[in-house]
């Protein structure tokens, strides 16, 4: 649509100076810059970025007979130091999401891809150094989960969807300020049958639930953290060690297992691990929805209905509600004392 309102505030174009006062029809149009002056003070542009979602790619590395492969879906942000763009329809300065999307493909051929944070790092950098008008760029990398096939020994070429978690990660800088990198892990389903229980909590006439000193525990974990140090970190390593701590402290040992009064408990054991075991890590949060699989009270039925192998156990799995549980766990400074 054209820019044609008058009533809007403008600032002066350099050209004008203050006390020159030129005929409308000769004047060069002022210009709108932000949203502020545009609205007359009434409304500001608190956030703005513009990219490119879904930039799908696999990376084959190909040495000799041994490849290596890696899938990502990117998705770019630019935030522009000026609002034109947005104020007066002022292209100049935007890089096209369609530019980013080959930025994508192109920065992969160039510099090839090793974990999704390091490709964030290239991206983001790349916006920042090119173009001047960015003020602050992202890259956000979902990894597909392909495994090596294991035939007896691992295969050179062909590879296994392996979708037990999702690895992300999220790269952000500001023009001048430090890289941010943030990674992730999400849709991890487990359950397990016994060594978990819920008792002890508030009893009161809002309470219909009973003491569960056994009941299934399952839930879908999301865990995110963020590193304090890009250069000595070892990106893939973290993640395995976030999804292990995870993994290790809901199930316990294989032939004992471990036993959990709570999600909560059992949240914090997996993060206190991971800032135990990975030193660049400055914080991480996870959050653990307990999916409830309920008692089926089948003591209304005749008992020679009921009646069956003592080893069998029926459960309700409820998708809805479910129980949200997240904490977020850091490192405190370092006492002086
Ligand atoms: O581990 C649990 N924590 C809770 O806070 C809670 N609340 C609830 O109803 N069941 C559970 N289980």
């Amino acid at each position: 649509m054209p820019w044609t309102s008058t009533n809007r505030i403008y600032a002066k174009p350099s050209s004008t100076s203050a006390n020159e006062t030129p005929s409308p029809s000769l004047a060069s149009p002022r210009v709108a810059l932000t949203a502020a002056e545009d609205s007359g003070g009434r409304f500001e542009l608190c956030d703005h970025g513009y990219g490119k979602s879904s930039v799908k790619l696999l990376h084959v590395h190909r040495d000799e007979g041994h490849h290596v492969i890696r899938e990502f879906e990117v998705f770019t942000e630019l935030k522009l130091a000026s609002e034109t763009a947005y104020i007066l329809g002022d292209n100049k300065e935007v890089v096209a999401t369609d530019s980013q999307k080959n930025t994508v493909y192109l920065l992969a051929k160039k510099y090839g891809v090793k974990t999704p944070e390091e490709f964030g790092a290239v991206v983001v950098n790349h916006f920042l150094y090119m173009y001047k008008q960015v003020l602050e760029a992202k890259c956000r990398v979902i990894e597909y989960p392909w495994e090596r096939l294991q035939a007896g020994t691992p295969h050179s070429h062909a590879f296994v969807f392996s979708p037990i978690a999702t690895r992300w990660s999220e790269v952000s800088q500001t023009r001048h300020e430090a890289v941010v990198v943030k990674s992730g892990l999400s849709g991890l389903r487990v359950l397990k049958t016994t060594q978990s229980a819920f008792v002890d909590f508030v009893q009161d006439e809002y309470t219909t639930l009973t003491d569960a000193v056994e009941r299934i525990f399952s839930t879908i974990v999301e865990a995110e953290w963020i590193y304090d140090n890009m250069r000595t970190a070892d990106f893939d390593n973290a993640w395995l060690t976030v999804k292990d701590a995870i993994l290790d402290k809901f199930a316990g040992p294989p032939d004992t297992g471990v036993y959990s009064p709570s999600v909560q408990h059992t949240l914090y054991q997996a993060e206190k691990t991971v800032l135990e075991k990975v030193s660049e890590i400055t914080w991480i949060k996870m959050t653990m929805p307990n999916k409830h699989y309920l008692n089926i009270d089948m003591s209304k039925f005749p008992v020679n209905v009921t009646k069956g192998d003592p080893r069998h156990f029926i459960y309700h799995p409820i998708d809805q509600p479910a129980g949200l549980i997240y904490a977020q766990l850091r490192r405190r400074p370092k006492s002086k004392l």
